[in-house]
């Protein structure tokens, strides 16, 4: 195997890493953001809503399964880059139709590992998330700093056109209602979720028009996932303001929720550091039961001012942030988090159910929680 090629990373506040190159030769820029995932390197690779953000995998060993299509989100990666502590060159699995490297190669995808991702992940924490440069290129470190500074801020910009489909299209044609899909980056699987419970799935461009969307006659509207700052997006918060008021049941996940959120004259924030995993505590305050939840969002929904317009119905334990609201003035709902896991626990799949349940008019029913067994042995 020849020897990787150097590479630095280097951060907006000066801090510059060595490393070695994985993935494509090259540079690439964003902010830099930590996942706290065990596995599922893949799917997060792919998921749109990481456009314009390189990815720091936590868990230090990464391409150990090697590539395969079925694990991903979308037909290509979306991250910037990577960042990694130990990258498996050589990985073996049945399953695999490709290393991670010759993955990434193919799309270009420029990554570094041997970095002391503990280090990196402290020192964001305490300073913020911030923007960064990755080079296998240029490894002068004024240079690279000053590349970085140059990167524009992810607070104001929108990213979704990036991502969004060119045309409208189907990706169930036949379902007992059906569900039309403004997509601003969806992730697979939240579409085999809904196709998967009997749905009709129209995915709908980032941009379409409310008479548009309701000439195809949706039973219920959803509001994808995706990149970028959600108030940056006027002409989709216009678009969810217009869809709240035709009173049609109305879903929204991540970016969908904070578009939701704004369209009913709340506020959004940036995160000092977002939440981005596959192991974050959730609280449902329905059920009082705690739900394993993936997490991948770095804006939040202010809770000030909520009082007649929505219910904080699940919080985020670790910092207390609203994870999902219910609206009061129209039926919907929405959550930060990802029900539709890839990566992840399913703990939150209801959430798709009690869509469905809306959709019929049907009473949500709240999901059913094992009773802990007496004996550890039998949950084995
Ligand atoms: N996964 C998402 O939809 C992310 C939403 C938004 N871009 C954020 O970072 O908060």
């Amino acid at each position: 195997m020849p020897t990787p090629l150097p590479a630095k990373l280097a951060l907006e506040d000066g801090t510059v890493v060595e490393g070695q190159s994985v993935g494509a030769v090259g540079e690439t820029a964003g902010e830099l953001c930590f996942n706290t995932s065990m596995s599922g390197y893949q799917e997060i690779l792919t998921d749109p809503s990481y456009s314009g953000q390189v990815m720091l995998m936590t868990y230090p060993h990464i391409g150990n399964y090697g590539a395969f299509e079925e694990a991903t989100e979308a037909p290509r990666p979306h991250v910037a880059g990577l960042v990694v502590r130990q990258f498996s060159r050589d990985p073996s699995n049945s399953d695999m139709e490709e290393t991670l490297a010759a993955y990434m190669e193919r799309h270009g995808l420029v990554g570094i590992s041997g970095v002391d991702t503990r280090k990196l992940v402290r020192h964001i924490r305490e300073q913020g998330v911030m923007n960064c440069v990755i080079s296998s290129e240029d490894l002068d470190d004024a240079s690279l700093v000053a590349k970085a500074k140059a990167v524009p801020s992810m607070a104001g910009l929108e990213l979704a056109s990036r991502v969004t489909a060119g045309e409208p299209y189907d990706f169930a044609e036949s379902g007992e209602r059906r569900v039309a899909v403004l997509d601003y980056g969806v992730k697979r699987n939240i579409l085999r979720s809904f196709a998967h419970l009997g749905c009709a799935v129209r995915v709908f461009p980032a941009g379409t028009s409310f008479d548009d969307v309701m000439a195809w006659e949706p039973d219920g509207i959803f509001f994808s996932n995706g990149p970028g700052d959600p108030r940056a997006m006027p002409e989709a918060v216009d678009l969810a303001r217009q869809v709240i008021g035709s009173g049609t049941p109305t879903f929204g996940i991540c970016l969908g929720h904070q578009l939701m959120a704004l369209a009913e004259g709340l506020e959004v924030y940036k995160m000092k550091v977002g939440h981005r995993g596959a192991n974050h505590p959730v609280l449902n305050l329905t059920t009082g039961h705690v739900e394993i939840s993936t997490q991948n969002h770095g804006f939040a929904v202010q809770e000030a001012g909520l009082d007649g317009i929505a219910e904080v119905d699940h919080r985020n334990l670790n910092d207390q942030t609203v994870e999902g609201l219910k609206f009061l003035r129209f039926p919907g709902f929405s959550v930060q988090y990802h029900p539709e896991a890839c990566p992840g626990p399913h703990d939150s799949r209801y959430l798709f159910d009690q869509f469905v349940a809306l959709m019929d008019g049907r009473e949500l029913a709240q999901p059913a929680v094992p009773e802990p067994s007496a004996d550890p042995v039998e949950d084995a």
